[in-house]
């Protein structure tokens, strides 16, 4: 039995602290939201995410932060990625050289351009980076907390990697490892932004062959961009990669996909992310992985149309036809 503590609850970090707690665990699930974290401790249930679902008593709630970390060998963080540099600061003094550090938000800091092991690795100035693994693959908490046979890979260094992989492995829940932790945080990262391109299928009424399309060719954007932070190609046809894209592309719980359909539906983005209580980490990240591709000339036409769409405000169907209409090339360049 280990003492975890997570920080974010929301339903990706209620998700994993039940299935930690399930395996027999001490888990602290910490919350950002004083009121929110009181409700919790009161109705033993996280009833603004996954309600209907009660916690057990080997999950303690808080928003506390000091001494959090008093006798814990994991630190979990489920925190959205713009945020995480603040839930970073707020635990990195109390971090030891014996703690594995674990991330499961999935995304692009915007303002550093920095993946999210990066942002970790710099609050903690360097230190106990060889503890950082990123835990990510096609998950929907949704389905998680239904206990539905779920896939997931664990990145970092290979004894470490391992360690998660035996932490969160059970009947239903089955971890595989990787050394490549920049291509499963990139996969991870870039997919959730093909995603939106996958609702705005949906939402302009078009059909599965455009559906294809978007994750085949976004497949390709995404290796294409990865290559350049040598990545590993395989990573891609992996659970991290094409495992992920699909789930998010296909899904009735993606968030991401949703954005996209409202958009293709003709809806504002501020009025669709205001009407939101969950994180659509695509929209952030097209920022920063556009940005990142004009500096490396990267090509990402999709990524590209996605940016004009969303923060240019380009006519998502002419944006479509120019996508269509460009010149013809090899598939594999
Ligand atoms: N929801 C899901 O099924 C899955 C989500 N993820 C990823 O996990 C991450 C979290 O996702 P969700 O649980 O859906 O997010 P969420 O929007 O529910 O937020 C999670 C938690 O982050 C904390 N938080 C919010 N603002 C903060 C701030 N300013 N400072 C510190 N903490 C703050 C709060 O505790 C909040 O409950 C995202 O990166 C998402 O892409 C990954 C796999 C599955
Ligand atoms: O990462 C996820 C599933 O693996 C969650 O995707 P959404 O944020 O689009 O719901």
């Amino acid at each position: 039995m280990s003492k975890i503590v997570v920080m974010g609850a929301g339903s990706w970090g209620t998700a994993l602290a039940l299935l930690l707690a399930e395996n027999g665990n001490e888990v602290v699930l910490w919350e950002f939201f004083e009121e929110r974290a009181k409700e919790m401790q009161k109705t033993r249930r996280n009833n603004y995410y996954l309600g209907g679902i009660d916690l057990p008593d080997n999950i303690t709630i808080t928003n506390k932060i000091e001494n959090i970390l008093d006798g814990a060998e994991y630190l979990l963080f489920s925190i959205p990625s713009q945020n995480l540099r603040n839930a970073i600061q707020l635990v990195s003094s109390q971090l030891t050289e014996d703690i594995i550090i674990i991330n499961t938000g999935k995304g692009i800091e915007v303002s550093t351009k920095l993946r999210l092991s990066e942002v970790i690795k710099e609050e903690i100035l360097g230190k106990y980076h060889k503890n950082i693994v990123a835990l990510s693959g096609p998950t929907h908490a949704e389905e998680v907390v239904k206990k539905l046979p779920t896939t997931i890979v664990a990145a970092g260094e290979e004894e470490k990697a391992q360690k998660v992989q035996e932490l969160f492995s059970n009947n239903y829940f089955r971890v595989y490892y990787s050394t490549d932790i920049t291509g499963v945080e990139l996969g991870g990262a870039l997919k959730n932004c093909i995603a939106i391109a996958a609702g705005i299928v949906d939402g302009l009424g078009y059909g599965d062959n455009t559906k294809a399309a978007v994750i085949t060719r976004g497949l390709a954007e995404i290796s294409r961009f990865s290559k350049n932070f040598n990545a590993f190609e395989k990573t891609f046809s992996g659970l991290a990669g094409m495992g992920d894209l699909i789930v998010t592309c296909t899904s009735q719980h993606s968030r991401n996909r949703y954005v996209g359909e409202e958009l293709g539906k003709g809806k504002k983005i501020d009025d669709i992310l205001n009407g939101m209580n969950m994180v659509a980490e695509g929209v952030p990240t097209i920022k920063a992985v556009h940005e990142i591709s004009k500096d490396k000339n990267i090509d990402m036409p999709i990524i590209e149309s996605l940016y004009r769409i969303i923060y240019e405000n380009e006519n998502i169907l002419k944006i479509a036809k120019v996508l269509m209409e460009r010149d013809l090339k090899e598939e594999f360049y």
